[in-house]
């Protein structure tokens, strides 16, 4: 533990406080809730303000972590601090989880929306871009080739092949990073370039506001004069109708005028829900690639390269080590590396497998574990706040069905186990019951973003 003398600023508390979350927390709950944490510290360090995206993530941190903080800060300081937790200006989407991605409760609505942050409208001309994004930051492998190269020719000839450009693929696979990629390297190029990063979510607010204050002209002005637009997630402008049609015009004045415009997706552009067909044809109009998850090899390469660039050498059999064990994505490789990182630093240990092993032990353990019904039943009460005991209970008051609801739903999607014996599990209910749950849940989920955001938050915390 360091001592107080030892801190050189008032961000150095923050970061050993981070570095020691990252140490005792499981991998999923540091990346979810820790991590898209931006802090401010007072200069005599009296007093830390935490900057939290949204009210559902404020009560969540209060709830679950403001304790731990506050105990982790006052013993690395040696002395009391004063926490408080703030709602965060909402800030353009450059996200670094799945799971910060700037939901503001109930989603952004269309038009009726009210309290839409000033951040667009009349402010001088801000790319978005995010810097350290770049093609040679980008490790190259078969997952993301096909992605990269039609990137890099987008990048050098803009407003020809491939317009658009859809790249689709799963949470952390490096799409964000190859739009940014493509934006830095115009402007690398040709510094006059007008390039718009924007999150779809932001683009749905950006509509928003121009309806209320009838900036419609400005709002096109924006839009229509760039010379490459990126639009990251386009699947947020689902059941946005209004946004659609003012994305559907963008989309025509930038192609008739040869920019380029570059999307990313979860999914492949006939797999988007609720979104018009004249759109969707459109967006399969030029090119369409995927990116997949990174194979063994390109886990390691990017393992060595990002340890490298934090200025450590990671020996490639440790490399090869954490890639067998972190499979699904680059921002979960990413999030391996730092608790190794942090946890060679604390303990002043030589970065080897065993150091690693012992780094990993929550992650490692979590993989091993199969989901279970009780776990689900203890997650899920556990976060709407109800008694786990509730979860076999008659009792019907919607505060405790529906968290039990979701659970059904959860045992459902994340177990093997059969309706009936979900029931069981459930205090002895009907499978008829179960299915109703089931039912309900998916059907809610796919018209309420803040179910589904919920939802999300919890399946990735049981998958871990
Ligand atoms: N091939 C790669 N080389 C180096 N870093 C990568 C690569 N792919 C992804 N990353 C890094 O992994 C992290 C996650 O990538 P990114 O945010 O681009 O994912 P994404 O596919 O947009 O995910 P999401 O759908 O969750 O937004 C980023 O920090 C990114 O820089």
């Amino acid at each position: 533990m360091r001592e107080a003398s030892v801190l050189s600023s008032s961000q150095d508390l923050w970061q050993s406080c981070v570095d020691h979350l990252a140490q005792e927390l499981p991998e999923q709950q540091f990346n979810t809730w820790i991590r898209p944490l931006v802090a401010e510290v007072a200069a005599d360090l009296s007093k830390v303000t935490i900057q939290v995206a949204n009210r559902f993530k404020l009560d969540w941190i209060r709830a679950q972590y403001a304790g731990r903080i506050s105990a982790l800060l006052e013993k690395i300081s040696g002395h009391g601090i004063h926490l408080e937790l703030a709602l965060a200006q909402r800030e353009a989407p450059v996200r670094s989880s799945p799971l910060t991605r700037s939901f503001e409760g109930n989603g952004v609505a269309e038009p009726a929306a009210l309290g839409v942050p000033d951040d667009v409208a009349g402010a001088p001309f801000k790319n978005r871009l995010n810097t350290a994004l770049t093609f040679d930051t980008l490790i190259e492998g078969t997952a993301n080739r096909m992605g990269r190269a039609a990137a890099m020719h987008v990048s050098s000839s803009l407003g020809q092949l491939y317009n658009p450009l859809f790249i689709y693929g799963g949470v952390g696979l490096g799409k964000t990073h190859l739009m940014h990629a493509i934006g830095n390297k115009l402007l690398a190029d040709n510094p006059a370039s007008k390039v718009l990063y924007i999150h779809a979510e932001q683009f749905v607010s950006d509509v928003v506001k121009a309806y209320q204050r009838k900036t419609f002209d400005e709002f096109k002005e924006r839009y229509h004069s760039l010379d490459l637009l990126l639009i990251d997630d386009v699947q947020f402008l689902a059941n946005k109708d209004r946004t659609q049609e003012e994305f559907f015009n963008a989309f025509e004045a930038l192609l008739t005028k040869k920019s380029h415009i570059v999307m990313t997706s979860d999914t492949y552009p006939k797999g988007l829900t609720d979104i018009h067909e004249r759109l969707v044809s459109r967006f399969d109009s030029g090119l369409t690639v995927a990116i997949e998850p990174p194979e063994l090899e390109m886990r390691v390469a990017i393992l060595i390269r990002k340890a490298e660039a934090e200025g450590t050498v990671m020996p490639e059999e440790v490399a090869f080590f954490v890639a067998k064990n972190v499979r699904s994505n680059v921002r979960e490789l990413e999030g391996a590396l730092r608790k190794i990182l942090a946890y060679s630093r604390f303990n002043l240990k030589e970065i080897s497998i065993q150091l690693a092993r012992e780094a990993l032990r929550d992650l490692l353990s979590i993989q091993n574990r199969q989901i279970s019904v009780e776990n689900i039943q203890k997650t899920v009460a556990d976060y709407y706040k109800i008694k786990v005991a509730d979860m076999y209970s008659k009792k019907r008051p919607a505060s405790i069905a529906r968290p039990r609801q979701i659970a059904m739903y959860l045992a459902k999607e994340l177990t093997q186990k059969s309706l009936p014996e979900i029931g069981e599990l459930f205090g002895g209910r009907d499978h008829t019951t179960v299915l109703h749950a089931v039912r309900k849940m998916s059907a809610e989920r796919q018209q309420m973003t803040e179910l589904n955001q919920q939802l999300h938050v919890l399946e990735q915390t049981l998958k871990g």
